[in-house]
């Protein structure tokens, strides 16, 4: 972990589902609960987040006032208000923080904008698109910076999501995040529903729930244990486990008769497409 996040005053404006992820694993990293604080107007999420020690706030202001970094992690639809709040905010500032969104599909250019100060100073702002298996330090984040952004101001937003993720890709295009969200971003709910689906047939079938649950998070977590470890290709784990004419095999035609690649093609567009759309809103 880079020294200088270790030593960074960290702000969180909006204590949700993916700050709390990021908090927690930050937290499971041994970041001191004491540099970081949290705005959330809900009581329940922020009564939720002071439980486990972290500071809060309902102030976006005041958690943000002497950050040196801020992640933006509300709703891209509450993004606008809350950056132009913070950008008002910082007149005092002789630095401004770095600030780092996770807003799904809201653009670089709509950021600095909105932050900018009353005297027309605009902070480093580093895009990233996380997601939520960060909580347990498994995530996968991608991220975009403008070429304004110090390669030490990068490394420090890298060192944030790196100390919850396994996977910190810096994408050259700014669009391209739009696939990240698509992908990476949402892509723990499409196997989520996997395994829904997945024991609910078991289950169908005659197993005792629990007994299909374990079974079913279980060959999700080999498989991925297996996706990151092994050498092989995914295609080639696959063939690896489809013997000619059998049951594998019976259930993957079934896959390729309904179209299981265009299914995941369309999911992944429509996301895409979404992301991209909520930044143009
Ligand atoms: N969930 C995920 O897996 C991922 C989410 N993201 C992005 O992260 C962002 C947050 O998503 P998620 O955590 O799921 O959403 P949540 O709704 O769980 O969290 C957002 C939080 O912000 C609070 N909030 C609302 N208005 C304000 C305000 N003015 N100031 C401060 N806080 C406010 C909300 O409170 P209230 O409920 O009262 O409105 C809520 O608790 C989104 O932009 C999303 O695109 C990115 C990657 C993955
Ligand atoms: O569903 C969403 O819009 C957010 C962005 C990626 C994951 N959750």
């Amino acid at each position: 972990m880079a020294a200088s996040l270790k030593n960074s005053k960290l702000a969180f404006i909006g204590g949700g589902n993916m700050a709390s992820a990021i908090i927690g694993g930050l937290a499971n990293q041994g970041i001191d609960k004491q540099n970081i604080i949290v705005s959330e107007p809900w009581d329940v999420n922020r009564e939720k987040i002071a439980a486990t020690g972290v500071r809060t706030t309902t102030s976006n202001v005041e958690a943000g006032q002497d950050a040196d970094l801020i992640i933006i992690a509300v709703k891209p639809q509450v993004t606008k208000t809350v950056c132009q709040e913070l950008g008002a905010s910082w007149a005092h500032r002789a630095t401004l923080p770095i600030v780092v969104s996770i807003a799904a599909g809201i653009t670089l250019d709509s950021l600095r904008e909105w932050t900018k100060t009353s005297e027309g100073k605009t902070a480093p702002i580093v895009r990233v698109m996380p997601n939520t298996p960060a909580l347990v330090g498994e995530g996968a984040s991608g991220l975009y910076a403008s070429e304004d952004v110090k390669e030490n101001e990068k490394q420090l937003v890298d060192a944030l999501l790196g100390s919850v993720s396994k996977a910190t890709e810096w994408v050259d295009k700014e669009e391209l995040l739009d696939v990240v969200t698509g992908l990476s971003g949402s892509g723990p709910a499409y196997f989520f529903a996997m395994v829904e689906h997945l024991i609910a047939s078991a289950t169908a079938l005659g197993l005792p729930k629990e007994q299909a649950t374990r079974l079913a998070k279980q060959t999700c977590l080999g498989a991925g244990q297996m996706l990151v470890t092994s050498s092989e290709e995914p295609a080639q784990l696959r063939k690896n486990v489809t013997s000619p004419n059998g049951t594998t095999y019976a259930a993957l035609q079934t896959f390729e008769s309904l179209k299981f690649d265009e299914i995941v093609d369309k999911a992944v567009k429509a996301a895409t497409s979404r992301a991209a759309e909520l930044g143009k809103s």
